[in-house]
């Protein structure tokens, strides 16, 4: 074990409506990406009569005006719990969306909605995932970043969704990852260059003295559970590490946010790239180093013995991921990243159909990829078929969607928003705050996010249900 911490991920979704032509002479009734996100939250507003909601099982659920729908994951403790949580958000809005067509239908409109877990929509605009992880107020978080920077921007060759980049001067080419081009856009403008990649919230949910809250804006949306997995596990345990004080300084990019974009191009993973102090390495060189001193770290401390499963699988991950690329032998992990399962089905699709990697069909088939959908998406095939693994089950991602994660904060609320959806009873909540709505007002701050107990909640509930 390493010391507790909190993590929850916020996915932005892409959504579209696929219509067919209209026929000669008809008229037919446009569906924007705007319009079907309004047919998606219909009933969740029906019922709050606000499209910014919290849920039994402890997360948000959200649309702002004109957006992408959100959902950001409760607070989870455990690596498992999060990917189990973070596949209940997309079983939920996959089942708004079966709702959404069946209003379309009703309605005698054609057309399909869609939600895809990816970054960047037809229109070349990004949305997110960010991972939000829970750090101590007493480590210098400014020197923890000049390991976090690096860190973060190497990660994409192992945790990148998988992009086909259009080349300035016709056809394509496969990168590591969709988000890295446009943080470049995001950030080029900023005066602190590499702060918008991880910025601790002026909202850090919690007890301010203690607790910081590191939101990390540049990562991938993740479809692959093992890549979830990986993701934040490698996260994680690379926090455990400093927050123990090891010193990683010495790897800080020269230009980080030239280095995001290089380093997302190369699927090679081999390009050096300049740190400050003059030295060239490749994103794999780093990663390699991050591995070492992570997993030395925890061997010295006596302390891999005692890593929960998950984290043991997630190192073991980790080390086999850049052995593929060090070798160059993607089958290692073709099954597991998602740039990998993704790279292979379309390299399969190309060699059969004889296609360009620009070609459109290619590029339908690489946003199926990311279509949520558990008819139209192509995950459950490619599981069923054995391309994809999994790491959860079909009942643990059931119970998640209704009920919160039991060892955190999100236990509380879960139960709380359940007593009072039981009762019909009027209540506002937050991360932080649970309220019921009545003359009395009562209102429960909870400012410890590790505490799934709590005596005045009890007693809020005892009121909630008298
Ligand atoms: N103390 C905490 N430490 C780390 N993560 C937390 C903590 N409390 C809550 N979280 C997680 O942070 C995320 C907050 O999501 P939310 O979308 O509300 O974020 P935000 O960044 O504050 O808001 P917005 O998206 O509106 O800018 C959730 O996934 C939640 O589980
Ligand atoms: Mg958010």
């Amino acid at each position: 074990m390493t010391a507790r911490r909190i993590f929850g991920v916020e996915t932005e979704y892409g959504i579209t409506c696929a219509q067919p032509p209209a026929a000669p002479g008809h008229e037919q009734q446009v569906i924007t990406a705007d319009d079907a996100a309004r047919y998606l939250f219909r009933r969740v507003v029906a019922l709050g009569r606000s499209s910014n909601v919290f849920l039994r099982n402890g997360a948000r659920l959200y649309l702002d005006v004109g957006s992408h729908p959100e959902y950001a994951s409760a607070e989870c403790d455990d690596v498992h719990q999060l990917v189990v949580n973070d596949r209940a958000g997309e079983r939920i809005l996959d089942e708004m969306t079966e709702e959404a067509n069946g209003l379309l239908a009703e309605e005698g409109i054609a057309g399909t909605i869609h939600l895809f877990k990816n970054n960047v929509d037809s229109a070349g605009n990004s949305f997110g995932c960010h991972e939000n992880y829970l750090v101590r107020r007493r480590r210098d978080f400014p020197a923890m970043g000049e390991a976090l920077v690096p860190f973060f921007i190497t990660r994409q060759i192992l945790t990148g969704a998988g992009h086909i980049r259009p080349r300035a001067g016709g056809g394509a080419s496969y990168a590591f990852s969709q988000r890295a081009d446009q943080m470049w856009d995001a950030m080029s403008s900023a005066t602190t260059r590499s702060r918008p990649i991880i910025n601790t919230r002026d909202e850090p949910h919690g007890d301010a003295e203690l607790y910081r809250r590191m939101h990390v804006i540049v990562g991938d949306s993740s479809v692959a559970e093992t890549t979830t997995m990986l993701k934040v596990g490698m996260t994680e345990l690379l926090l455990a590490v400093l927050e123990d004080g090891v010193k990683i300084r010495d790897l800080v990019l020269a230009e980080p946010m030239r280095a995001i974009r290089e380093i997302s191009h190369d699927t090679t993973a081999t390009v050096p790239v300049e740190l400050a102090t003059g030295r060239r390495l490749s994103a794999l060189d780093i990663q390699e180093e991050f591995y070492a001193r992570v997993r030395g770290h925890l061997d010295a401390e006596g302390r891999s013995a005692e890593l929960t499963a998950v984290q043991r699988k997630v190192l073991e991950l980790w080390e086999r991921g850049l052995r593929a690329l060090r070798t160059q032998d993607h089958s290692l992990v073709e099954t597991e990243l998602d740039w990998a399962i993704k790279g292979r089905l379309l390299e399969r699709y190309r060699a059969k159909h004889t296609l360009g990697l620009d070609d459109p069909r290619v590029a339908r088939l690489s946003l199926a990829y990311h279509d949520i959908s558990a008819v139209r998406g192509l995950a459950p095939s490619l599981v069923a078929r054995g391309l994809m693994a999994r790491i959860t089950t079909d009942e643990e991602i059931a119970d998640a969607v209704t009920h919160p994660p039991a060892s955190t904060r999100a236990k509380l609320r879960g139960d709380f928003v359940a007593a009072a959806q039981e009762r019909r009873r009027d209540i506002t909540v937050d991360w932080v705050h649970l309220k019921i709505n009545d003359a009395a007002q009562r209102t429960v701050v909870l400012k410890d996010p590790f505490s799934p107990v709590d005596e005045r909640v009890d007693a809020l509930m005892a009121a909630l249900q008298a």
